[in-house]
């Protein structure tokens, strides 16, 4: 979204709290035709990956929400219907909304299952996902419990040893609590590198490091831009990585009802930046599994790690930057913070 060479980018940035932004961003969705309820939710998502040094998936993705509320192609107002299908089961139908605001439905009811059944499972289909998954599963280990999510995107990887793309960037995401400290998070794309990473480093004039995907004509390239034009993604570790985005298709896609990722044509919705696929949560309560405390084992895990010479685990970088922007606000570039102030109607 940010200019880089202009005037306004270079000015001092501000520095946000994180109601501030949320309420920004709020008003930015109900403008373009969100109910109060999506607006609430998509913009404390949103807020909250900018918060977390997140980028892929904080502001930079607000014009692709409005252009996709634009086009017509999600329905801003949906109201997503929440199924009790079984003891440890809850089906949602997101009714061609947002994702998030269709977990947060079903929330409740997940959780109550969770900790009745010991294990509960929660499918999402007719969803749009358009955001950084570890908020879907963080708070679940806030509250003690393990999580787990899956969800499909849209046709933009190479199986390993295939020609063409086909899979989604599919991301996975784990929360486990932990005794003392953070839960334990981590959210990666299937794909070497996600996709809004891509558009960053095109909007930069950056090059990525080799690896990450290839031209139109399926040669190897470090140019963002010509993935983006034609070209495609490839799955991180190769066939480790093309077999967990495949598992991501059959769960998010297949068992819930979803689309995959390849049935979904950008062509036929002009201004749409999202996909409209499935998710599948898993919650386990740990108290029903083993005898001792997990909170205790996991913690015990962690200092073993650091004990053999870690110094990062995943979701450190993001608790910084959080812990960051708590003190300092969160930073926005004057052209950045412009935009958006635009798209609110300020
Ligand atoms: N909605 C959708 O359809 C899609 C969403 N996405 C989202 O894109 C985002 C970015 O994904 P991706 O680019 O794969 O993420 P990264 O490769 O940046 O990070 C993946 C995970 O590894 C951790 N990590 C990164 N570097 C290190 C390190 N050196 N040591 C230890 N841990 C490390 C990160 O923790 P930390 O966060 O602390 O850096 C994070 O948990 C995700 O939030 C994902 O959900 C991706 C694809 C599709
Ligand atoms: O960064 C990605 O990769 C994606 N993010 C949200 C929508 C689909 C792909």
């Amino acid at each position: 979204m940010s200019a880089p060479h202009d005037h306004a980018s270079t000015a001092v940035p501000s520095h946000l709290s994180f109601d501030a932004l949320s309420a920004l961003l709020e008003k930015i969705f109900l403008r373009h035709g969100t109910s109060a309820d999506v607006a609430r939710v998509l913009a404390q998502n949103c807020a909250g990956a900018e918060r977390d040094g997140a980028h892929s998936h904080g502001v930079f993705r607000i014009p692709g929400y409005v252009s996709t509320l634009q086009s017509g192609w999600v329905n801003g107002q949906a109201v997503p219907v929440v199924e009790d299908v079984a003891s440890g089961f809850v089906r949602v139908d997101a009714n061609n909304g947002f994702a998030q605001p269709a977990l947060a439905a079903a929330r409740e009811l997940l959780v109550q299952k969770a900790r009745s059944a010991g294990i509960a499972a929660l499918a999402i289909r007719n969803s749009h996902h358009f955001a950084a998954l570890w908020p879907d599963v963080e708070p679940f280990a806030d509250e003690g419990l393990v999580a787990l999510s899956v969800v499909n995107s849209m046709t933009c990887v190479v199986p390993h040893g295939a020609d063409r793309p086909l899979f989604g960037t599919n991301p996975i995401a784990f929360a486990a609590p932990r005794a003392d400290g953070s839960p334990i998070v981590f959210d990666l794309a299937t794909s070497a590198i996600a996709h809004g990473d891509v558009q960053i480093a095109a909007r930069e004039g950056e090059r990525l490091p080799e690896g990450m995907g290839v031209d139109s004509l399926g040669q190897p390239t470090t140019d963002p831009k010509a993935i983006l034009d034609g070209g495609a993604l490839l799955p991180f570790g190769g066939h480790k990585g093309s077999a967990l985005s495949m598992m991501v298709e059959l769960l998010a896609a297949a068992l819930t009802g979803g689309n995959f990722s390849f049935e979904f044509d950008w062509k036929n919705h002009p201004g749409a930046k999202t996909p409209w696929t499935g998710q599948l949560l898993i919650v386990i309560d740990p108290g029903k599994a083993a005898g001792q405390s997990f909170a205790e084992r996991s913690q015990e895990l962690v200092r073993q790690m650091h004990g053999v010479g870690l110094k990062r685990l995943p979701g450190d970088r993001r608790h910084h930057q959080r812990a960051k922007s708590q003190v300092n606000g969160i930073e926005l570039d004057a052209r950045t913070l412009a935009n958006l102030r635009e798209l609110a109607g300020e």
